[in-house]
């Protein structure tokens, strides 16, 4: 199966060089063009613009940063559009709002070609294990075609429907683990401030009720004040941003969310945007004191 691939960040790129490793053709394409050049050795092709991708492939995925990069993607000169039609399929596996997505769909379905939008649960190690999961909708057809592929991005896909309910399903999932995120921060924090160890804390919590993935993986190194970034903490804010703009569309009241993005913003103001979502853990620890770790 041949596939273009658009946007190689943290994720794209993982994606993308796992197709290739299981056999996939793939034709890749970045903004900042020299960033194909680690896939190229992988066995890929370039394409030099989002529509000579399309053009060249039945099925073109992309991985961008958020709604304002997906719709430049597609709308803009040389976009998707310009070459999408008939027999051809475009899966928007980023992560924006059911209007984006939307947006998308409608364009592309009156050029006559097939749109999914497949935003992915899982970070940067899943990405690279083939383990993210996948939360599909729009044309069924398609996500039909894409098992493949999907098969070998995620360790489960789920098709949820009409366009809007991947994008919401992902703020959701999204929204619930920034707001854990800030939770955990102010757990350490208060931990740390009131003499206690915040690393027997981690050992603690890893053996009760609320053991998660998240905790135990983030935990030792927010200890340390290791901020890597696996999910940046730009892009967290972006789906806290999302999800409670959901939130005011359907009158649902998230005041844990809303608290949660403030700290997400207050920790983009400090610059530290491009690390991983858990260096919020740096503003909320400076709300109580120093840390001990
Ligand atoms: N990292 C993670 O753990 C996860 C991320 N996601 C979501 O996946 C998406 C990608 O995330 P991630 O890979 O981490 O992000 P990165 O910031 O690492 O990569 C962003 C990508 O978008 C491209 N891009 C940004 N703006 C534009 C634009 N205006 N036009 C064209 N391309 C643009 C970048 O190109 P360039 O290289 O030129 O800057 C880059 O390829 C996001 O929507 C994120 O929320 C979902 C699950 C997990
Ligand atoms: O969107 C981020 C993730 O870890 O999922």
């Amino acid at each position: 199966m041949e596939v273009g691939f658009l946007g190689l960040g943290i994720m794209g790129k993982a994606m993308a060089a796992n197709l290739l490793r299981h056999g996939f053709r793939v034709t890749v394409w970045n903004r900042t063009l020299s960033k194909c050049q680690e896939l190229v050795a992988l066995g890929a092709t370039v394409g030099e613009t989002p529509a000579a991708v399309v053009a060249k492939c039945s099925y073109t995925i992309a991985m961008l940063s958020d709604p304002i990069a997906a719709l430049s993607v597609v709308f803009d000169k040389n976009g998707v559009l310009e070459q999408i039609g008939n027999g051809k399929g475009y899966v928007d596996m980023s992560t924006v709002d059911a209007a984006t997505s939307s947006k998308i769909s409608e364009a592309v379905k009156q050029k006559g070609g097939a749109f999914l939008e497949a935003p992915v649960s899982g970070s940067k190690k899943p990405a690279e294990d083939g383990q993210l999961v996948i939360l599909a909708a729009g044309d069924k057809a398609l996500y039909d075609d894409m098992v493949p592929a999907f098969d070998v991005l995620g360790k489960k896909s789920f098709f949820l429907g009409e366009i809007g309910s991947g994008a919401k399903m992902k703020l959701v999932v999204n929204m619930i683990m920034g707001s854990m995120m800030n939770a955990l921060s102010e757990g350490l924090s208060l931990a740390d401030n009131s003499g206690l160890s915040p690393q027997t804390l981690l050992d603690v919590l890893d053996l009760g009720a609320v053991a998660n993935p998240m905790f135990k993986l983030k935990g030792p190194s927010m200890l340390k004040g290791s901020y890597n970034p696996a999910f940046p903490l730009k892009h967290q804010q972006k789906d806290m941003r999302l999800a409670l703009s959901l939130g005011d569309e359907n009158a649902v009241s998230m005041p844990v969310a809303a608290a949660s993005n403030e700290a997400f913003k207050k920790a983009k103001s400090l610059g530290l945007g491009d690390l991983d979502f858990s260096a919020v853990y740096e503003v909320l620890k400076g709300a109580g004191g120093s840390s001990q770790a």
